[in-house]
């Protein structure tokens, strides 16, 4: 319960600008250890930029990050303990096999130890396919096995439910659960709030909130019984006119 308190993800005052365009305006919040904290704001309001940030994959324009206690402009070592699922998974030209093999050798896992998970896994049928010729969803649960090869302790994850089906949906709410449940930390990025809502409603887990808008913090907290109004208040817009003839 201690490690409740620490904060092991910090973004700090953090700014991006793109073209003259400021995508992220003093970004600020934190992420307690042993919490799934959702991310949460509409299209291009800046989640994605700011997860890329705080990951070292886009420079930002001003402001620190830490990741597990450390900065991620100072400390190379930031991401031992974390896996990052990207919104769109980026895969090399080989087959799934070589390549979750070359994973496997970059975290000091043996061949032995990631062939046997790979041949006991769903992804085993697509194991002489190329990656990048996997459907979207297979994109996405092939992220997760890479993970669970080396079962981070910080995850970062872009719209992890995207392109899943129902029956990965539940496993992936599940395995998040069990995560959190063991002590893992989980920033989950996302548009829809019923992502999350099980989680909230979750008496046995610690879930906090932060929304973002227009590259700016709205929100950042605690559950409060006021999640879906704040919510509300911020992001469903009556009529956004995309649909009008
Ligand atoms: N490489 C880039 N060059 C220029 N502008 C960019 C770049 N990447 C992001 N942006 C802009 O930054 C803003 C925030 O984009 P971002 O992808 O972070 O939002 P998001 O909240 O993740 O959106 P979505 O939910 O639609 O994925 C958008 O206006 C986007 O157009």
């Amino acid at each position: 319960m201690e490690n409740l308190n620490k904060k092991i993800i910090e973004i700090k005052q953090t700014t991006k600008i793109y073209h003259s365009k400021r995508v992220l305006n003093k970004v600020t919040f934190s992420v307690r250890q042993g919490t799934i904290h959702g991310f949460i704001g509409p299209n291009g309001a800046g989640k994605s930029t700011t997860l890329n940030i705080s990951t070292r994959l886009v420079l930002p324009n001003g402001g620190e990050q830490y990741i597990d206690f450390k900065s991620v402009r100072n400390n190379p070592n930031f991401n031992q303990r974390l896996g990052y699922v990207t919104a769109e998974p980026k895969f090399p030209n080989l087959t799934v096999e070589t390549h979750v093999l070359d994973c496997g050798y970059l975290r000091g896992i043996s061949e032995e130890k990631v062939l046997q998970k790979l041949t006991n896994s769903p992804l085993n049928q697509f194991r002489y396919q190329n990656c990048l010729s996997l459907s979207t969803g297979w994109k996405k649960i092939l992220q997760f096995f890479i993970l669970s090869l080396y079962q981070p302790k910080i995850y970062l994850m872009d719209e992890p439910f995207n392109g899943l089906d129902p029956s990965f949906r539940h496993e992936l709410f599940n395995e998040l659960e069990r995560i959190a449940k063991k002590g893992g930390t989980i920033l989950i990025s996302t548009h829809i709030l019923s992502d999350l809502q099980k989680f909230a409603d979750n008496e046995e887990l610690e879930f906090d909130m932060t929304m973002i808008k227009n590259g700016e913090i709205v929100y950042t907290g605690t559950k409060t019984a006021d999640i879906e109004k704040t919510y509300e208040k911020y992001f469903i817009e009556k009529k956004r006119g995309l649909f009008e003839l």
